[in-house]
């Protein structure tokens, strides 16, 4: 297939916002590929090589000065094989071979693939938001239902690899898809409830245990091997030695938990997420002892245990790690689960989780079978670009404006602005990290690329006509950044939307006096 034919999708994609029509473009691409061809345009569309980060700059790819050509010759294999090329060129002499195959790839591409080229080269596709929409086009073009793609995806943590196997091999093939040691699966999240009692009732019988403030770990053990998994599924197990030692201890051959570590002030209150945070940095400071504390065990000794219960899963946790369990009452009556939250929160955590006792592990999944009770409204945001500030923030890089994320795929629709809450550290890192994450920038302002999320806290929001997706923040304060999300785990506007008085069923009125 022409590369020029993934461009006009990827384009087509990009121009509507209809869920239904970006689905209809992807999954009419897909049926008109080769099987060699699937793996890398599903990446492509999605903005990531095949081949992983090539490691070419945006600025090494916004100088590039070649002619386009005027009829597209070049083929999804010929760019693909033209990338094995640049991943495989490093060491001495490298640079003027990269530049070679840099100058043959944009010396064959028309004008509309060299802007192509520079965005997937440059991140600027990267669109984690797109993969619920791709998910449902491959079982489109398959054929098939979404459901055994996305878990094959979940599994896998690769939708071109799900992609190929639905279109090549169907459902059978889609049924192969284990949990593999070493290999991370998305991690299970929650859904935020209304209230303690209201998410008792809903779910029947149900764990109630703290909801920790740290930061999540998917961690798994093969015999002697150990891997350490962020929430983002990166591999840090260098990075943190006292919990490799540990799992290593742990009473069993084989063993996936997923949990949430915390380091700990001496009188055992949890330090702020940042510190936590800095240990996961290729570069960490070692002072700082992680403490993990386990909520769920996936598999044991060989045994998947996903699709078993809850409760299930818990007595496997409870026999290989019983003494690093979060803190949990199991069937509370309302009394307990209330006590239990104030604990909590007395301890200088963030609240509870109620989790379904009968639920299984749905990775990937933001569902109801677990639910946050917490008492701060807090939304987690893109940061669309930053003002340069004024008066004692002159020279920095200040109000942030920022993005609640399109659920289907879209760029994320600007909520609100603030720079409340930025403390002069904060000041100076955004000014220093900006500029790496730049697209463009005017007088007044430089506008980033979607790949930051920070926290925000806030008193909730309200119908506006002045921001596109209806609705602004109240009272915005900048909680902390979020360097555990990429812009794909960024609450969307439904999310936002859902937090109007009467959970946003109003029409838009004007608003007054934004920042
Ligand atoms: N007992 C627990 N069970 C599950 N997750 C927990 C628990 N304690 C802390 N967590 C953390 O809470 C997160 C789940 O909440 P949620 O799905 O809303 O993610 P989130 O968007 O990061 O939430 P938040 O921004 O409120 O921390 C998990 O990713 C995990 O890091």
């Amino acid at each position: 297939m022409l590369l020029e034919r993934v461009v006009e999708t990827s384009a087509t994609v990009a121009e509507t916002r209809s869920r239904r029509a970006k689905i209809d473009a992807l999954s009419a691409l897909l049926m008109r590929l080769d099987a060699a061809e699937v793996e890398p345009v599903v990446s492509w569309l999605s903005g990531e090589l095949v081949q992983g980060r090539v490691g070419i700059g945006y600025r090494t790819l916004s100088g590039l000065r070649i002619p386009a050509s005027r009829t597209p010759t070049l083929t999804v294999a010929m760019l693909d094989d033209l990338f094995d090329r640049l991943a495989a060129t490093a060491g001495a002499g490298s640079a003027a071979a990269r530049r070679e195959l840099l100058s043959e790839m944009f010396d064959r591409a028309t004008t509309a693939e060299q802007r192509f080229l520079v965005q997937l080269l440059g991140g600027e596709l990267r669109q984690g938001a797109l993969e619920g929409v791709m998910t449902d086009a491959v079982a489109r073009a398959a054929g098939l239902p979404a459901e055994p793609v996305r878990r094959a995806f979940m599994l896998s943590g690769r939708l071109p690899h799900a992609a190929a196997a639905a279109l090549q091999g169907g459902l059978g093939a889609l049924a192969e898809f284990r949990l593999e040691l070493g290999r991370p699966v998305r991690p299970m999240l929650a859904a935020p409830a209304e209230s303690l009692r209201s998410a008792v009732d809903e779910l029947g019988e149900v764990s109630v245990e703290y909801k920790l403030d740290g930061a999540r770990i998917q961690v798994h053990r093969d015999n002697e091997r150990v891997w350490v998994f962020t929430r983002t599924l990166r591999d840090i197990t260098a990075s943190v030695p006292e919990l490799v030692q540990l799992l290593a201890g742990l009473p069993c051959r084989s063993v996936v938990l997923d949990g949430e570590t915390l380091a700990l002030t001496d009188a055992g209150r949890p330090r702020p997420f940042q510190e936590t945070m800095s240990r996961f940095g290729a570069r960490s400071e070692r002072e700082l002892l992680l403490h993990p504390y386990f909520f769920d065990c996936v598999h044991l000794d060989g045994e998947d245990l996903l699709d078993r219960p809850l409760s299930e899963r818990l007595s496997a946790l409870e026999r290989v790690a019983p003494g690093h369990r979060v803190p949990a009452v199991i069937r509370p009556d309302a009394d307990t689960a209330g006590a239990h939250l104030d604990a909590s929160l007395e301890h200088g955590h963030e609240g509870v989780m109620v989790k379904q006792l009968a639920s299984p592990y749905i990775a990937g999944r933001r569902g109801r079978a677990w639910q946050k009770v917490k008492p701060e409204h807090t939304v987690d945001l893109v940061v669309l670009g930053a003002e340069w500030g004024y008066g004692r923030r002159r020279g920095f890089l200040s109000n942030l404006h920022l993005g609640a994320r399109d659920p289907d795929g879209g760029p994320p629709i600007m909520v609100g602005k603030t720079f409340k809450g930025l403390t002069d550290a904060l000041l100076r890192w955004q000014t220093e990290e900006f500029p790496k994450h730049e697209s463009h920038r005017d007088e007044h302002t430089v506008y980033l690329r979607a790949e930051l999320v920070v926290e925000i806290e806030l008193d909730g929001v309200q119908t506006s006509t002045r921001y596109p997706g209806g609705v602004a923040l109240r009272f915005a304060r900048i909680l902390r950044y979020r360097p555990d999300k990429s812009a794909a785990e960024a609450d969307t506007i439904d999310a936002v939307r859902a937090l109007l008085p009467g959970g946003g069923l109003h029409t838009p009125v004007p608003d007054q006096g934004l920042p």
